[in-house]
């Protein structure tokens, strides 16, 4: 497939590329790159990938174009894409302002285990993307995880809250954990492989099984020691209000990314 990467030395555009080259999904002949900054030395050990020397040129080239920018310079690309199928990472920027650019428009919400090639990917066609578009799209998500379409738009902001935060909330909830270790002048090296056995080993256990998480939740309470206490006391302090105040300020911030048309 003639792919074209908008984006293409970002955190996700860098990851795609690399997954799409190495899993051999895009030949480097038909691939073709556009960023700011220029090509760099290696792209992943690829010297016969096309560097655009703008979008015109790049959608001129390409089949399908993916627009892994961030949404803030999402018009200053004054993309025209007519015919094309478009599939863009964008936060907050909705099929109906993407369609200025008379592409198939495709959303997908990808997230930084993309480096690791384990991002989950949902994505969102609209109106007038085909069957064959849609086996495009998974193909090339392919290229660095899983995915899976959904049917309403307005659930991307939600997948934008929830596997596009990647390592975020088991970064604060290890960061707290380790800052509180070692204010008690715990040793570090202890302090850290201790955060791991709660963070990541923890989470672990429920890889695959999520639903049970709910499952140890009451087993330790039921059990009524020591961390049935801090599961009460986590709760009292408001544990579960924090979760809810971050993912729905985490949605809002996703509808404001925009910002007016008058500052373009
Ligand atoms: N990072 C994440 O975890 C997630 C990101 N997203 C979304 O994915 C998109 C990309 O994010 P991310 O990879 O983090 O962003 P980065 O800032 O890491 O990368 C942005 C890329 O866009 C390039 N770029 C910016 N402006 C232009 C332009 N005018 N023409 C050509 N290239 C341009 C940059 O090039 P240069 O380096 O040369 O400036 C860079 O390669 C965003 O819209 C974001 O909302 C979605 C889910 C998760
Ligand atoms: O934090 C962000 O803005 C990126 C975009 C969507 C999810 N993560």
């Amino acid at each position: 497939m003639k792919l074209g990467l908008i984006g293409a030395t970002g955190w996700l555009g860098s990851a795609l590329g690399k997954g799409l080259l190495e899993k051999g999904i895009v030949a480097p002949g038909d691939f073709t790159l556009l960023n700011r900054g220029g090509p760099p030395s290696d792209y992943h050990g690829y010297s016969d990938v096309f560097w655009a020397k703008d979008v015109p040129e790049l959608v001129q080239r390409s089949e399908i174009i993916v627009l892994s920018v961030r949404p803030q310079d999402w018009r200053g690309l004054q993309l025209a894409a007519p015919g094309k199928l478009v599939l863009s990472f964008m936060a907050g920027v909705p099929c109906a302002e993407l369609q200025r650019c008379g592409g198939r428009i495709v959303r997908a919400m990808p997230n930084a285990a993309a480096e690791m090639g384990a991002s989950y990917s949902p994505w969102f066609a609209a109106e007038g993307v085909t069957v064959d578009d849609r086996d495009v799209v998974s193909r090339v998500l392919s290229g660095f995880g899983t995915s899976d379409p959904l049917d309403r738009e307005d659930h991307i902001d939600l997948m934008t809250a929830v596997p596009g935060s990647g390592a975020a909330y088991p970064s604060l909830l290890a960061q707290a954990i380790l800052t509180y270790l070692r204010d008690h002048g715990l040793p570090e090296q202890i302090a850290r492989k201790s955060v791991e056995a709660a963070v990541c080993d923890g989470a672990r256990m429920l890889e695959g099984r999520v639903e049970s998480a709910a499952t140890y939740l009451e087993a330790y309470l039921d059990y009524n020691g020591t961390t049935a206490a801090g599961l009460r006391a986590a709760s009292a302090a408001g544990f579960e209000a924090a979760v809810s105040a971050a993912l729905d300020a985490a949605i809002r911030a996703s509808r404001d990314l925009l910002g007016p048309e008058e500052n373009y």
